[in-house]
């Protein structure tokens, strides 16, 4: 999917909603274990009764890798259930890999070839050879991490060197690789102040941000600092929506948590573009 796509389906569905599917057996429905495949049939039921409302699904990987080879298929068929019945939804791999060249190149391959995914989450400290390969990718995605939504951030990312706090190096240097239009970053809810002066580095890119609902962030705050007059914000939240209940409604509360955001955001976008 191209970045211009996903910018159709955001006016279309007035959404700049990404929907988290981190599948947690102690959280999901009980009602659902007794199937052959529970994580699977949470996130077939919690996109089909969300997909109107989002442009965005971001599995993370970590929710399947728990469980082995059967949460890997389960990610598969989730993956395999999204591009068949809802192609136009861009789906995120949020995966944070990155290692030597060769390595990442085997990292691209499984997310954007075997999986078929639009997008992956990449760890940017080891550097150009370590993302390149996954740009090498044409309408395919990177979204690298540069600020992100937990108090960890604080340890290295604001640090100071060479004059410059190291996620503003992150997102210059980053615009400077082969194929950097390719690049996304994530910035997180939690840390709204920052996002004007992020945008002054990178006006145009896709911000996909984490952090509201569970986490506490701002949307209204998110959108003031960090929206371009593309919108180019994707603003993800797992479980405030995916666990609004534990009971046989799950989906349907799931649906009302997301439509709830959904509204905040049609109000944000017809304020800004009278969409
Ligand atoms: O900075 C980051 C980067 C990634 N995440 C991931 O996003 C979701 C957030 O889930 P919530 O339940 O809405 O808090 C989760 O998969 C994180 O691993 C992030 O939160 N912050």
């Amino acid at each position: 999917m191209t970045t211009q796509q996903l910018h159709e389906q955001i006016l279309l569905k007035k959404s700049f909603l990404c929907v988290g599917l981190d599948p947690d057996l102690t959280k999901i429905p009980p009602h659902l274990l007794e199937t052959e495949d529970p994580i699977f049939e949470f996130n077939k039921a919690i996109i089909d009764a969300t997909h109107d409302l989002a442009v965005g699904y971001k599995p993370n990987t970590a929710f399947f890798e728990a469980y082995g080879i059967k949460g890997w298929l389960s990610l598969q068929k989730t993956i395999n259930y999204i591009n068949e019945n809802f192609p136009e939804i861009f789906t995120i791999a949020d995966a944070k890999r990155g290692d030597i060249g060769n390595t990442s190149s085997m990292y691209a391959k499984a997310f954007f070839e075997d999986l078929n995914f639009d997008s992956v989450t990449v760890a940017p400290y080891m550097g150009k050879d370590s993302v390149e390969p996954f740009l090498a990718f044409e309408n395919k995605h990177t979204i690298m991490l540069a600020l992100t939504s937990n108090e960890g951030a604080f340890d290295f990312q604001t640090l100071t060197t060479n004059g410059k706090e190291l996620y503003k190096q992150v997102l210059e240097t980053s615009k400077t690789w082969k194929n950097s239009h390719n690049l996304m970053y994530v910035v997180g809810a939690t840390k709204a102040e920052y996002f004007a002066d992020i945008r002054k580095i990178v006006p145009d890119s896709f911000l996909l941000v984490p952090g509201i609902g569970a986490q506490g962030g701002s949307l209204s705050e998110v959108c003031k600092y960090g929206m371009n007059d593309k919108v180019g914000l994707l603003v993800n939240s797992a479980r405030a929506i995916i666990y609004a209940s534990k009971g046989t409604d799950f989906a349907e509360k799931a649906r009302e948590e997301a439509l709830s955001v959904q509204q905040e955001m049609e109000g944000i976008l017809n304020l800004k573009f009278q969409v």
